[in-house]
């Protein structure tokens, strides 16, 4: 039988909209010149893809596990989609990016068990987080203090988005919660990939343990109901083009409660593909894009304590009504 030895596999992990799909693709543009097979699993909690093609124009191949977290609804998927890279696409390196609402700690449970450890060996953790005005409250939100926890190597991203004090006492905060990662500062996860993934000896704090993977959250393989802690995800399909004054005014309208937003779409009045990101603190934005194959037209909006179906009404009310039909002569 033929026998392969594990390939190297990196994980991205980090809270919604702090730059892990902007990492993902320098890396693979890095991978891409150092000659690497790789294989993306992309996560995404909405039932669409949106980070997928846009890694797929650049790595070779994409398995994305849209629709769930790979902490809780597809973590039997993820050795699957491993499996499949391995075996039909002969990936010689394979980077996740987790779902930005995926416990890595969970993550880290199922690449490292007895299966999926003979396909992949698990080399870097890297987390991606953002300033924030009080990190001893937000950074004990279950999903960001485990990806600070688990991280080999922790980005704290968006420099040019906020103030130096904001950023020094975040950046205290993070080393007070993880003083075995590498702390790394950027602006749009701009990084010498040659430094980032340069190898050091795992602390033990990095190792699958206990610690790590017994907390208040139970392995969701044992349960399949989801982490309480995440925020609702809604996927809104697009039924066409969109008008481009009424989408602008709803980006501009957009509810405090939502955490993140993006999408793919095109206006009714420019035949170019057009995608939508929302990551606060940063503005709203829609700008023209070029992908290899047609994505499905959606939004995923994902955040808490918003009035959804009023949001959902919005955007729909952004599509061109059909032409009326033209009655037969
Ligand atoms: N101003 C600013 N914007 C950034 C920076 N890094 C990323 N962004 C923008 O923030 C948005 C979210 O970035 P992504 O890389 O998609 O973040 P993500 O963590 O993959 O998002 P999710 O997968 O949805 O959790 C995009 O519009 C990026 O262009 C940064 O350093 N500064």
């Amino acid at each position: 039988m033929h026998q392969i030895s594990p390939v190297p596999f990196y994980m991205l992990a980090g809270p919604l909209g702090t730059g892990k799909t902007t990492l993902l693709l320098r890396l693979l543009e890095y991978w891409k010149k150092q000659g690497r097979t790789v294989g993306v699993v992309m996560n995404e909690s909405g039932q669409v893809s949106i980070d997928g093609p846009r890694a797929g124009a650049v790595a070779g191949q994409v398995v994305n596990l849209a629709g769930g977290c790979v902490c809780c609804d597809t973590k039997d998927d993820l050795a699957w989609g491993i499996g499949q890279l391995i075996t039909d696409f002969r990936s010689d390196l394979i980077v996740l990016e987790c779902s930005g609402m995926a416990n890595p700690a969970e993550v880290i449970d199922a690449v490292t068990d007895a299966f999926v450890s003979r396909m992949v060996t698990l080399r870097q953790t890297i987390a991606l987080v953002q300033p924030t005005a009080d990190p001893e409250q937000a950074y004990s939100d279950p999903v960001i203090a485990h990806s600070l926890r688990c991280a080999d190597d922790i980005i704290l991203n968006k420099r040019d988005l906020f103030l130096s004090t904001m950023w020094d006492a975040s950046a205290k905060a993070i080393v007070a919660r993880n003083p075995y990662a590498r702390l790394w500062e950027a602006s749009h996860a701009r990084l010498d990939p040659d430094e980032l993934l340069r190898t050091r000896e795992r602390s033990p704090l990095h190792q699958p343990s206990p610690n790590v993977t017994v907390d208040a959250h139970p392995p969701s393989t044992q349960s399949k109901t989801r982490a309480a802690y995440h925020p609702l995800v809604m996927t809104v399909r697009l039924p066409g083009p969109v008008n481009r004054r009424k989408f602008l005014d709803w980006m501009d309208r957009l509810p405090i409660g939502l955490e993140r937003a993006k999408g793919f779409l095109r206006f009714t009045d420019d035949p170019s593909l057009q995608e939508f990101q929302y990551a606060p603190p940063g503005v709203s934005q829609v700008e023209p894009l070029h992908l290899l194959d047609e994505p499905p037209h959606a939004v995923v909006l994902i955040g808490r304590n918003y009035d959804q179906e009023a949001c959902r009404t919005a955007l729909l009310g952004c599509a061109e009504s059909p032409a009326p039909e033209r009655a037969a002569d």
